[in-house]
């Protein structure tokens, strides 16, 4: 991904810089260039670039630094602040609260990824429990209605508007009907499909139904025309948006300030969300270039799947760029998919050294609700998306896959046992057959439960507080503990036993740390 890649060359030059004994002109000179490169490599405006060097150059200087003072440190601070001006918009956008009705209208050109944004848009809240609903006002693109149905049904999300085929039937029967009571060719306006109506009417029907954030999709068109930003504005007039999303393809990189621009000039675009910033070198700056404009960026789509699509915030991204994590974004991911009210029913049993196959696989449907691996691993301190390839990924999520599948062929009994010598030859044979799978597969699913098992059997004999009190039991943990359930990889990019006791002491509340013990090593 090319965030990930932009990332990997800055967190590499800082990290050279460090390994350097002392530093002075030469090495700050070279860690510099090398972050001049990469920024200019994904299109960054050159203007940005010089200035950001001159201002860290300003406020570095080597020769002013009084001994003792930790230079690194005051570098990396200057750049992160630097690379934070340069993507800061200095205004926040209008947040939909959870509960209370809100429209939000989506605009863009055709093409920018828009339809598939509005879907992405609504799942991330209906996951968060929110009611989302979506209206497809799209009637230029004749297969924008079946996409919106196809997305909002897999996601099972309400949705609103009118296929191509019944539009067609209908205006066939409507001109028909006109010509049959000699009207001639008044028919044809009807033949037009009226956006406006079906936003106004999408709209109100989810209103009547409590819907606390209506998605309506708008038309895109091939370039920025009069036509596509009349109708955006008559859209705009009948549903009243709270708040209006402009959608923009992240592989136009600085070409994005003038699209912006245009787009601000016809409505009050309140947010924007940059998409495919998985495959395009471009994308960074796409992001400076629309901060540029003042408009705040939200979301990043960074791939064509529905969970591919990140919060953007301007601090924890620079942060993950410059390979320091992101802490909040990573326990909120958590939190989505692991309900802190299952937590201590789960740390009751893993204390008690019950570590069943049915645990396993509510594990594993965590770890399937969470996304893509590299995104959520990438917000951990010393990780960077370039870890994870994205094949190596899809590869682990669909041996997740089909070890569930084998499960969904066990009894009970099985499932829940402790006891390694149930699973005799005939039950295995039972599994594969039902399951459709060879033995060996199920042999592969019961290695990686005992490989399991013994890695949680480690947390056997931790005292679980009485009523699950989770900021007592954390007091009974501590790093040790920690470091035993983590793989040892992951431990060393944390940066072993140090970096592990300074990322707990990050984690702070007690409440997250248990929700990374649920979700360990996996
Ligand atoms: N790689 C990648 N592809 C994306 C992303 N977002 C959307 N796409 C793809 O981009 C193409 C266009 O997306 P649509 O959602 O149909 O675009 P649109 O803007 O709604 O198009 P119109 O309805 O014609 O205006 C589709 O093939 C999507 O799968 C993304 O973040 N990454």
């Amino acid at each position: 991904m090319v965030l990930g890649q932009l990332g990997g060359s800055i967190s590499r030059a800082l990290q050279q810089m460090s390994n350097a004994t002392i530093i002075d002109e030469k090495v700050l000179n070279d860690c510099l260039n090398e972050i001049t490169r990469a920024l200019l490599q994904a299109d960054v405006q050159f203007k940005l670039v010089r200035d950001m060097q001159t201002n860290i150059k300003k406020i570095v200087n080597l020769d002013d630094l009084a001994a003792g003072h930790n230079k690194r440190r005051i570098i990396q601070q200057a750049i992160f602040n630097e690379l934070c001006k340069m993507l800061d918009p200095g205004k926040p956008s209008f947040t939909p609260k959870k509960g209370k009705t809100s429209i939000v209208m989506f605009v863009g050109l055709q093409g920018s990824g828009k339809t598939t944004t509005c879907t992405k848009y609504a799942y991330y809240h209906q996951k968060k429990g929110w009611k989302p609903a979506l209206v497809c006002a799209d009637t230029f693109r004749a297969g924008a209605f079946d996409q919106l149905k196809q997305n909002a049904t897999k996601a099972k999300i309400p949705f609103y508007g009118r296929g191509i085929g019944k539009l067609l039937g209908a205006c066939k029967n409507a001109r028909a009907l006109l010509l049959e009571i000699g009207y001639g060719n008044a028919g044809k306006s009807y033949m037009e499909s009226d956006p406006v109506k079906i936003a106004a009417e999408g709209v109100e029907r989810f209103k009547k139904e409590n819907c606390d954030l209506i998605i309506v999709d708008t038309s895109g068109r091939h370039k920025q025309e009069a036509a596509l930003f009349e109708e955006m504005r008559q859209v705009s007039e009948a549903t009243k948006p709270d708040l209006v999303i402009f959608v923009m393809d992240g592989s136009i990189g600085q070409a994005a300030f003038d699209q912006a621009q245009a787009f601000k000039k016809i409505v009050s675009v309140g947010a924007v969300i940059v998409t495919k910033m998985d495959g395009h070198a471009k994308g960074g700056g796409a992001l400076s270039a629309v901060a540029a404009t003042k408009s705040p960026v939200i979301f990043l789509g960074t791939g064509e799947h529905m969970d591919e699509f990140e919060v953007f915030d301007v601090k924890p991204f620079v942060s993950r760029l410059l390979g320091m994590g992101d802490w909040s974004g990573f326990m909120d991911k958590i939190h989505e998919v692991v309900p802190m009210d299952q937590q201590p029913e789960l740390m009751q049993k893993l204390s008690e050294g019950h570590f069943t196959l049915r645990i396993m696989y509510e594990q594993f449907q965590n770890i399937l609700k969470m996304g893509p691996m590299g995104q959520v691993l990438s917000m951990l301190p010393g990780f960077s998306a370039e870890l994870m390839p994205k094949g190596h990924e899809k590869e682990s999520q669909a041996k997740v896959k089909r070890y569930m599948t084998m499960m969904d062929s066990m009894t009970n009994e099985e499932l829940d046992s402790t006891n390694p010598k149930l699973m005799n030859e005939s039950r295995i044979m039972r599994i594969a057959r039902g399951s459709g799978r060879q033995v060996r597969d199920v042999m592969e699913m019961l290695e990686e439960y005992k490989r399991l098992a013994k890695i949680w059997g480690k947390m056997k004999g931790l005292k679980i507080p009485k009523g699950g009190d989770m900021s007592a039991l954390s007091r009974n943990m501590n790093a040790q503990h920690m470091s035993k359930v983590l793989p040892p990889q992951m431990l060393k990019q944390i940066g072993g036993m140090g970096g592990l006791q300074s990322l707990m002491k990050q984690m702070g509340s007690s409440k997250d740390m248990m929700s990374m013990f649920g979700k360990g090593d996996k």
